[in-house]
């Protein structure tokens, strides 16, 4: 099911769990910052609304987006006591091939995190074709892909949580 038509930042607040005690690491992307600070704006709004406290976001930059992949290795690696870490990027297609290989690094990367590694990724990279597809996820006509990322980690710390007992 395609986003257009959906709105990524539309859940039922009745259907998250309680995330008043989840500590949540964000690392982003700093190319197209436009877009990946819309994209945290929303993510972190979205962990303060579910009862999120503040001291208990952790923020990284880094570069580009294919730097989510060591950015999120090294905090999964310092920070044991996190519950979830969203990855936060912007690749928007140029006229070479680089779209492709970036975008495919970044996925598999962080795919790779999710298997070898306990904290839970998500990922929350867009892959545009261009700068108003962009705009249009991270806080436009289709919602924020932030939210949707936001929520996804409350709902992946809870599973940890569970599956640890
Ligand atoms: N073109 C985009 C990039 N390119 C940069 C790479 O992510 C990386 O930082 C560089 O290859 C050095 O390793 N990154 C984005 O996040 N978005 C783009 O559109
Ligand atoms: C995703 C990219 O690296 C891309 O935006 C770079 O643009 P170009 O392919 O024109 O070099």
């Amino acid at each position: 099911m395609a986003t257009a038509g959906n709105n990524l930042s539309d859940y039922d607040k009745d259907q998250i769990p309680d995330a008043s005690d989840f500590r949540i690491g964000i690392v982003v992307s700093e190319w197209n910052d436009e877009i990946t600070e819309g994209l945290y704006n929303g993510a972190y709004n979205a962990l303060i609304e579910n009862n999120v406290e503040p001291n208990k976001i952790v923020r990284w930059n880094v570069p580009g987006s294919f730097e989510l992949i060591y950015g999120c290795k090294k905090m999964q690696e310092s920070f044991d006591m996190l519950d979830a870490i969203v990855a936060i990027g912007s690749v928007i297609e140029g006229e070479t091939k680089h779209f492709d290989f970036v975008c495919e690094g970044v996925t598999q990367g962080i795919k790779d995190l999710n298997v070898k590694n306990d904290t839970p990724i998500i990922f929350c990279v867009l892959t545009d074709h261009n700068m108003q597809q962009a705009r249009d996820r991270s806080g436009g006509a289709h919602g924020n892909k932030g939210t949707e990322a936001a929520i996804a980690a409350i709902k992946m710390a809870k599973l940890r949580r569970d599956a640890k007992y």
